[in-house]
């Protein structure tokens, strides 16, 4: 894996002045090892050539939730440690961020972390809960609640800056996907002290006090922006914004009551240059708004074929997606079948990331994972 031991590059070292896309602003060093910087070395590789729609040797795929309890590797090494205790150790991040990549040979490697590590790391009482998701001790519903929601500061999360620099030296090649929760689907989370099907208390605050509303998802843009800021800076070679659950609601809805954060996000990290990616479930309706919202790819669930999803995103936008997760379980002869829809939907698009139109579910054959990078490299490659 170690094709460029130990990290010969600076990192990526802010926004270049003006916010000129390219990649401006993102310094260039050498790794002694092949006389070119890892930098060039993923500016070059499939998957960010995909998301800035340029000529790829083959489709580059990787799965949202690569990392995680589909990999008997993963249940090792995670033994008897929290599942949050686990985002804070730099040596298990960069393993548990690294057997995905070994294992199935993705074209990127998505960094093991979870949307609620910087809500925790500003000191908020949280957990994971195993088979449930995350729980918040103190639901956030009212202005004085607000006062608990403080800017990150870099320092809070010296334990990524130190992971990611591990794994950039590790990935060589590989780029690394950094990623934050988007305010909207964090909200939720805070609002409703956890996993909701409905949003109905997210929705009552939402529509019976915009105000607090609005003021709750401007404290979630800058702790998002900032968490985002550190894994660039860091050498995150992309950013993936997870607005898991905003597919809840109706397009006039999110504009007027979610847009303005995920802007305020996606023009934060703008200036970097890094691909920056917006992805939710069940956003058909949304997937104009979300590209508008800043987004140089849209993910997509598997609701909506590709080529319907790009007239819905228009041009200047390349697309993620979209197998659904639960094709896995239905054998190779019928992945390769639903994969192949994937890949004829997608055939003329300038910019294609193949991935699921969710995440991996935990009791997911780690085989058929494997496989399917295989079928989607050999299916796609240029001669
Ligand atoms: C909504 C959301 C969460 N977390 C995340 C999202 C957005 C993605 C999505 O829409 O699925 C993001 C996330 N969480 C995790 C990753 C790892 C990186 C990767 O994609 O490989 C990513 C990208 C690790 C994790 N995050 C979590 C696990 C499982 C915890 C464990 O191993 O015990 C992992 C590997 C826990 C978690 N955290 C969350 C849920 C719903 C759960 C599952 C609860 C369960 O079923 O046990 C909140």
């Amino acid at each position: 894996m170690s094709r460029c031991h130990g990290r010969k590059t600076r990192r990526n070292e802010g926004p270049s002045s003006g916010g000129r896309p390219g990649w401006a602003g993102r310094p260039v060093g050498a790794c002694e090892d092949f006389g070119v910087s890892t930098h060039q070395q993923t500016a070059a590789s499939p998957f960010i050539l995909a998301c800035r729609r340029e000529p790829v040797p083959h489709t580059p795929v990787w799965f949202m939730r690569q990392a995680g309890r589909s990999l008997p590797e993963y249940l090792k090494v995670r033994e008897g440690t929290a599942m949050l205790d686990s985002c804070m150790r730099p040596d298990l991040v960069t393993e548990i961020t690294l057997q995905p990549v070994r294992r199935h040979k993705v074209d990127a490697a998505v960094y093991y972390s979870d949307i609620v590590v910087p809500l925790k790391a500003i000191g908020l009482d949280l957990d994971i809960k195993p088979g449930v998701g995350p729980v918040v001790a103190q639901p956030i519903r009212s202005r004085a609640d607000l006062d608990r929601l403080r800017p990150l500061d870099p320092d809070d999360v010296k334990y990524v800056t130190e992971a990611i620099g591990m794994l950039t030296g590790e990935l060589g090649a590989t780029p690394l996907i950094g990623f934050a929760g988007a305010p909207f689907t964090l909200a939720s989370y805070l609002v409703e002290g956890g996993t909701s099907k409905n949003h109905e208390r997210t929705k009552a605050l939402m529509y019976g006090q915009p105000e607090i509303w609005a003021e709750l998802l401007d404290r979630l843009a800058d702790i998002t922006a900032a968490f985002l800021k550190v894994q660039i800076e860091a050498g995150a070679s992309a950013v993936q914004l997870f607005d898991s659950w905003v597919g809840a609601l109706a397009p006039a809805d999110y504009r007027r009551y979610v847009m303005p954060a995920s802007v305020k996000v996606f023009d934060a990290v703008a200036g970097y240059g890094v691909p920056r990616i917006h992805f939710g479930v069940g956003t058909g309706e949304l997937l104009g708004l979300m590209g508008e919202a800043g987004a140089d790819v849209v993910g997509v669930d598997w609701r909506v074929p590709l080529d319907e999803a790009a007239r819905r995103v228009g041009p200047g936008k390349a697309l993620q997606g979209n197998l659904d997760p639960a094709v896995l379980f239905a054998g190779q002869e019928a992945v390769e079948a639903k994969a192949r829809e994937v890949l004829d939907a997608a055939r003329g698009l300038p910019g294609h990331v193949f991935n699921l139109g969710h995440g991996v579910l935990p009791s997911t054959d780690p085989d058929a994972l494997t496989r399917l990078v295989e079928f989607v490299h050999e299916a796609t490659a240029s001669s």
